[in-house]
């Protein structure tokens, strides 16, 4: 590692801990007197950060190693700033000597923590890195009239440093991936070959013991093939961790003095809940609980050793059977995401800025159209841990279900949500005439399927056109739309309320035909 030189004399050490390092004394010669001295620099964090006010003074902790405890005997410079004293390591883990990693934030006035002077922690200025030294510059410079002369506006970066961006920022480490590679990551189709487990064989032996000369058969029977089965999980989220091709576990074959074989393990395959499993065009399965499984392929049976072919006109067989191949089938897999509401609505209508407004979801938006190549789903929290999955998929245009734009195939994900939510452009002229498509294309795929609990949604309120539209919009739907703005926000609450009250209707309606709502 390269020297870490210390480069100006107004840098203490933390309690002049470097004397007690000798291999830094080699390195970086006698320690040099410390003076007051308003400039700043530091080589390892880059360029400058701002000047410190003459008369402040920063401590530069050195790492400490194990066992270079500061003893209380031993005379030690005071720092001006007044911290907690520091435990051997903390240095090394990346503590701060204010006790725990403290969060990056400016302090509230009117807290405990020192604003001036002492409110940039020291340890944090040179372990945090620049985001630490640009929050270090809200605290240090000048009042803003002060620079700036009376009735002078300041920037506003001059007093909120680069905190604020950095609470927003995405943690770092995880990059999100673009739609077209996410796209690439959602398979809602597989064709699968499924072999079960084949049997053990079957042994033929006889007993051998010494002084019985008539033993008789003893060979065990083999163990059965183990099965696959399907299982979901709702951890799962696509199909695309699917191989393929599976073999079951074969079972082991039978041993000597009766021992039978052990059954082949059982195989299983994880989907997401809403997996359809089909052999050609026949539904032979619908997963769509967590939990539920499937035999996709069954296990051969075992051999039988020859012991199980004695009797008594044959007290002495030979016979013995191989084990059973295990079944093996050609299955086709099929999701049909599983929320509880469905946005439908033309491209660039705005669905993914309102699913972005109201969950955590992060689906791409852009102002072309066909932004969305996949379905995603975005939870939304209620007060009582409620929660309500609502789905993005692609934008649907006239024709879809005569496979234009991109076909129809991604409607299959709406087909299992509650109810809907029509997401209407009202900036665009005559935003009317996009339920009529909506609804009709819904229909072309599924009879009814528009008819089902559902919700308007007027999108763009907060473009002048939009509010030119929205009376003749409400006039001729005879039903109420909800207008609101996915930009800005506007009249979110009102969709929020809607959204929970589709979903208690939905949540009633379940239970009253018997069946368990979905939870997620
Ligand atoms: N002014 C304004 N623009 C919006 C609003 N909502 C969405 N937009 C813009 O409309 C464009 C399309 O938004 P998206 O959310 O990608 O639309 P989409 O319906 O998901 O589009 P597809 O995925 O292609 O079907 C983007 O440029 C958004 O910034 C809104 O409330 N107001
Ligand atoms: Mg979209």
């Amino acid at each position: 590692m390269a020297p870490v030189q210390e480069d100006d004399d107004d840098v203490e050490t933390a309690g002049g801990l470097a004397e007690r390092v000798p291999s830094r004394r080699k390195l970086e010669g006698p320690p040099r007197p410390w003076t007051a001295s308003p400039g700043l620099s530091d080589p390892v964090s880059g360029p400058p950060p701002p000047k410190v006010p003459s008369g402040t003074r920063v401590v530069r902790p050195q790492p400490l190693a194990r066992g270079d405890q500061p003893r209380g005997d031993q005379p030690r410079r005071r720092a001006s700033v007044c911290l907690p004293p520091m435990r051997a390591g903390d240095a090394l883990r990346g503590r701060d000597r204010a006790g725990s990693n403290p969060p990056l934030r400016r302090p509230r006035p009117g807290s405990d923590v020192p604003s001036e002077g002492g409110a940039m922690k020291p340890s944090r200025l040179f372990s945090a890195g620049w985001q630490a030294v640009m929050e270090g510059v809200g605290h240090w410079t000048p009042p803003a009239w002060a620079i700036l002369g009376p009735g002078r506006l300041a920037p506003r970066w001059l007093w909120v440093g680069s905190v604020d961006c950095a609470e927003r920022q995405e943690p770092p480490g995880k990059k999100l991936l673009s739609e077209k590679k996410l796209k690439r990551h959602f398979v809602d189709r597989r064709r699968l070959l499924v072999r079960g487990g084949r049997g053990g064989d079957g042994l033929s032996c006889f007993h051998s013991e010494p002084r019985k000369e008539f033993g008789g058969p003893d060979g065990g029977d083999g163990g059965s093939g183990g099965h696959v089965i399907l299982r979901v999980d709702q951890q799962v989220k696509s199909l695309s961790s699917v191989q393929s091709q599976y073999q079951g576990f074969d079972g082991e074959d039978g041993g000597r003095k009766n021992c039978f074989g052990r059954n082949g393990a059982v195989l299983y395959i994880r989907v997401p809940v809403g997996t359809l499993v089909k052999e050609g065009n026949k539904v032979l399965a619908d997963l769509s609980r967590p939990g539920d499984e499937y035999i996709a392929a069954l296990g051969g049976a075992g051999g039988k050793g020859n012991r199980f072919f004695l009797a008594n006109d044959n007290r002495a067989p030979v016979t013995c059977t191989p084990g059973q191949p295990g079944q093996e089938r050609v299955l086709f897999l099929e999701l049909k995401t599983m929320a509880h509401a469905g946005l439908v609505g033309l491209p660039n209508a705005g669905k993914s800025s309102l699913l972005r407004a109201i969950s955590n979801a992060k689906p791409a938006v852009a102002a072309y159209p066909f932004t969305t190549l996949k379905p995603h789903v975005g939870i939304v929290h209620y007060e009582g841990h409620q929660q309500v999955a609502v789905a993005d998929v692609p934008g649907l245009v006239r024709g879809a279900h005569r496979n234009r734009g991109l076909g129809h195939a991604f409607l299959r994900h709406i087909e299992r949500c509650g109810f809907l939510l029509f997401v209407l452009d009202l900036s665009v002229p005559q935003p009317w005439t996009q339920l009529d498509d909506l609804k009709h294309e819904l229909d072309q795929y599924e009879k009814g399927l528009s008819s089902r609990p559902h919700a308007i949604i007027a999108n763009k309120i907060d473009l002048p056109q939009a509010r030119a539209n929205l009376p003749e919009l409400q006039a001729r739907l005879g039903a109420k739309a909800i207008a609101l703005s996915a930009a800005t926000g506007e009249n979110l609450e009102e969709l929020l309320l809607c959204l929970k009250e589709l979903h208690d209707r939905h949540v009633a309606a379940e239970l009253q035909r018997g069946r368990q709502p979905l939870r997620w």
